[in-house]
């Protein structure tokens, strides 16, 4: 039998892993995730076929290696699992990387380029830590299996120089890698092929405003099928706000916040260093700051429970109308589609129906019923326009329900079949 792709989506939070045929197009073999890596318990979820397990575990996984492994030996050892029982059976390990730097395209890890992935850690230590542990458990425990690494950044390739510069000292900015990079990469690429084909236009003439809205939230403008701007930059800390990280603030503030804004936080290892900063606006800053929660279906209900869930609220649609605006500018009206993905951009109606309302200027309407129902487990692509099929004057508005692991499965059978 032929051999299987892994695909591993390792989160500061939580671990998905996806095992896929090497079939093109990929099919889906069992997928199991564990969340609540930094705060307890830790939750597993598991699904292979039809059948679905949730389950919350005994002993809590701290690490995102812990976690990697768990997850590996539960479905090696699951009896029912007979396609993957042991890495004999992988053909390849494709790893989320999301800071990849100057790559442009996906690597496969060599002495090299693992080199090369260590020495950008300090660029992203939040982002790619989780990442790179695993990877060097694959290659000191699956050593026969080639890993593959996919960057959230590459997508992003093709930002003009006026979007991706920051003004400041050239010189500096290019001695230390300073520019807008952007990310979700991975994910756009998802929504712009899917999407694209949903629409039946070619990729290369598909526009649109895409909308990653998860616990990590970002929007892109994608013209003729290439990333044009978006909206997070150097970090994912830049553009909207997400469940810890604040968005864009000004960067004046650091200094006034805390005076010992780049010492070393108490939370740094000797692998990762973190500014207090840093630590700060990316991880106690937010919804959670506003609200104390992480979870948005608590926060986008018709009747928030507090005045911080309101503003949290109003906050992220404020942002989020901000984006569409500039890039319908930028995109000079030409828009296929407004695309809601991520978590909450798929399972947020009441996000959907506020900001469809506030967008009515561009000729964008939705159809009630279509919003509130929100797609089918497995449909990719639902339209959610106004009399479906584009009734309305402006872009169409969509979801789609992304799926990072797929997609590098696909682009991973793609080269190499
Ligand atoms: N029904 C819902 N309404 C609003 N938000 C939701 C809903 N269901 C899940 N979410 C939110 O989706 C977010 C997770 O999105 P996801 O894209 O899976 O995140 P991650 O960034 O961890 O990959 C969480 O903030 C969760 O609360
Ligand atoms: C780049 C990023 O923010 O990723 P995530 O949304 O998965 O946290
Ligand atoms: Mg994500």
């Amino acid at each position: 039998m032929a051999k299987s792709i892994l695909a591993v989506n390792a989160g500061s939070s939580s671990v998905k892993i996806t095992f896929y045929t090497f079939d093109n197009p990929p099919k889906t073999i069992a997928d199991a995730q564990v969340s609540g890596i930094t705060a307890p318990p830790s939750m597993l979820k598991y699904q292979r076929g039809a059948s679905k397990h949730k389950e919350e575990l005994k002993e809590q996984l701290n690490t995102p290696q812990g976690a990697f492994k768990y997850l590996l030996q539960r479905c090696f050892n699951d009896p029912e699992l007979s396609e993957v029982a042991s890495d004999k059976d992988l053909s390849y390990i494709c790893h989320r990387v999301v800071h990849g730097g100057d790559y442009h395209e996906a690597v496969e890890i060599t002495d090299e380029t693992v080199h090369h992935l260590e020495a950008l850690e300090d660029l992203a230590p939040l982002h790619n830590f989780s990442a790179l542990e695993i990877i060097r458990l694959c290659r000191s425990e699956l050593p026969k299996v080639k890993s593959v690494t996919f960057f959230d950044t590459a997508f992003h390739r093709t930002l003009p120089a006026y979007v991706k510069t920051y003004p400041i000292d050239q010189e500096v900015a290019k001695a230390n890698g300073l520019r807008k990079y952007g990310f979700h990469g991975i994910s756009y690429s998802f929504i712009l092929r899917s999407v694209a084909e949903f629409l039946g236009k070619p990729q290369d003439k598909t526009n649109l405003i895409a909308m990653h809205i998860g616990s990590g939230a970002s929007v892109c403008a994608i013209k003729e099928g290439k990333s044009i701007d978006t909206s997070m930059g150097l970090t994912p800390l830049a553009g909207l706000p997400g469940a810890t990280r604040s968005g864009d603030i000004d960067p004046s503030l650091v200094f006034h916040y805390t005076n010992e804004a780049s010492n070393l936080s108490p939370s740094s290892t000797k692998e990762m260093h973190i500014s207090t900063a840093e630590e700060i606006l990316n991880k106690k800053s937010g919804w959670k700051a506003l609200t104390g929660t992480t979870d948005f279906s608590e926060i986008a209900v018709e009747k928030p429970p507090s005045a911080g869930h309101q503003l949290a609220f109003d906050i992220l649609v404020d942002r989020m109308l901000g984006y569409i605006g500039n890039y319908y500018a930028k995109l000079g009206g030409q828009v296929d589609g407004l695309v809601f993905a991520g978590g909450i951009g798929e399972k947020s109606a009441l996000l959907r129906r506020i900001l469809a309302e506030k967008c009515a200027c561009f000729g964008m309407a939705i159809d009630s019923v279509a919003n509130d129902k929100g797609p089918d487990e497995n449909q990719t692509v639902k339209d959610i326009s106004k009399g479906e099929g584009g009734g309305g004057k402006g872009p169409r508005v969509l979801i789609c329900q992304t799926n990072e692991q797929f997609e590098m499965a696909y682009h991973c059978v793609c080269a190499r079949s």
